[in-house]
């Protein structure tokens, strides 16, 4: 079996579900509790934040644990629109984010907001400048995704960091739920940042945790009231042996990061090379350094997505149609279509997308796979 769907999710790291399941079984008292059980948990609970906090070069007051990246973009998306609504009614966002944050902003603007979905060039990539025409005072929400998870572009964030340094009211969220662990670090933690949000499941921890970074000082209102856990940010008895998971999770990508991002890269440019000389394939990932190292879009002229990805898992591989959310539902990718790309070639995109699991014989594989089905796919187009 060859799993190139790591941007759907990841296999939970052998170690992490170890850690997952010894919490669950000797530290399952109720963090808030005021028994001996309930403390062992509490300072679990202490220790966990605090590693992810140093593993990120944060404060462990500013990470927040949610259930994943879908509940972090709408926590902040809405979070932000509450508490800063008497000030502006304005949020910018792009044409390629993921349907978490389009979808919150499209709830949003059902309540009476106005939301700029900035355009895209050729490559997947916003126009600094057009953020910088795009904001007015009352703006209140720039949200812009770190990697795109349908085509692997790495938007602008320092220079739009940069433009949002003169406009310091304003909150400036990132879904960095693909960019984690791919080597832009900087780039996600930048000056300017607010939010951040990251989802477990994408770096083999559990699926079902995620947090966000907030930085000390910037506010949103809870989405989730109640017993008022995480100081009264985000309710609900913390999902402990998740968060714990998590948090080794976190060590083990951020320890091995650099050789992660090496192999990661090399296996897709080895990839993206071999698939250039077939004349029908048509290639959306680029090879500068504005393209995450585990993400290739490709289509194939005249072939459904959808007989791509079949035909593959016919030979033990695994790909999928750009995002996994839009592929059961047969939406073309809105990535695609805000690149300008035509319908009848984007209905043919399958994304390949990696982790550290994967090694270069798989690709040598896939290659050889390839190979046979192209033939068999052109008598098709
Ligand atoms: C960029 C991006 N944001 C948000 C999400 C949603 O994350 P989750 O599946 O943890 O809810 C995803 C999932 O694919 C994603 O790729």
């Amino acid at each position: 079996m060859i799993y190139f769907d790591n941007s759907a999710t990841t296999k939970v790291d052998p170690a992490v579900l170890k850690t997952y399941e010894q919490v669950s079984e000797n530290y399952w008292g109720n963090p808030s509790s005021l028994h001996r059980f309930g403390e062992e948990a509490d300072q679990l609970l202490i220790q966990s934040r605090r590693q992810i906090a140093s593993q990120l070069g944060v404060q462990p007051a500013e990470i927040l644990f949610t259930s994943g990246g879908t509940e972090g973009d709408n926590w902040v998306i809405k979070g932000t629109a509450m508490a800063k609504r008497q000030f502006g009614r304005h949020l910018i966002t792009t044409q390629v984010e993921h349907d978490a944050v389009k979808h919150s902003m499209q709830r949003l603007e059902e309540l009476g907001f106005e939301v700029t979905y900035l355009p895209v060039d050729e490559e997947g990539r916003v126009q600094p400048a057009d953020l910088k025409a795009a904001l007015r005072p009352d703006t209140i929400l720039v949200s812009v995704m770190a990697v795109n998870n349908e085509v692997g572009t790495i938007e602008p964030l320092a220079e739009i960091a940069k433009i949002l340094q003169d406009h310091p009211k304003v909150h400036f969220h990132v879904d960095a739920v693909q960019g984690i662990g791919k080597g832009i670090h900087d780039l996600i933690f930048n000056d300017r940042v607010d939010f951040v949000t990251f989802s477990g499941h994408k770096f083999h921890a559990p699926r079902g945790i995620g947090f966000i970074y907030a930085r000390t000082g910037k506010k949103l209102t809870p989405l989730l009231d109640g017993g008022g856990q995480e100081r009264g940010q985000r309710s609900g008895t913390e999902n402990l042996p998740a968060i714990a998971a998590m948090a080794k999770a976190v060590r083990l990508l951020k320890q091995n990061e650099s050789h992660a991002v090496a192999l990661e890269q090399q296996l897709r440019l080895s990839l993206r090379e071999y698939l250039q000389q077939f004349d029908k394939v048509h290639i959306f990932s680029g090879t500068g350094d504005h393209f995450a190292p585990h993400i290739l879009c490709f289509a194939i002229e005249g072939v459904k997505g959808e007989t791509i990805v079949h035909a593959f898992e016919e030979d033990g591989i695994y790909l999928s149609t750009t995002s996994a959310c839009s592929s059961k539902k047969g939406l073309t990718s809105s990535t695609l279509s805000a690149m300008g790309i035509a319908p009848e070639i984007a209905r043919g995109a399958v994304r390949i997308s990696l982790s550290d699991q994967n090694t270069m014989a798989e690709g040598e594989r896939f290659k050889q796979v390839f190979a046979t089905r192209y033939e068999q796919f052109k008598t098709l187009s």
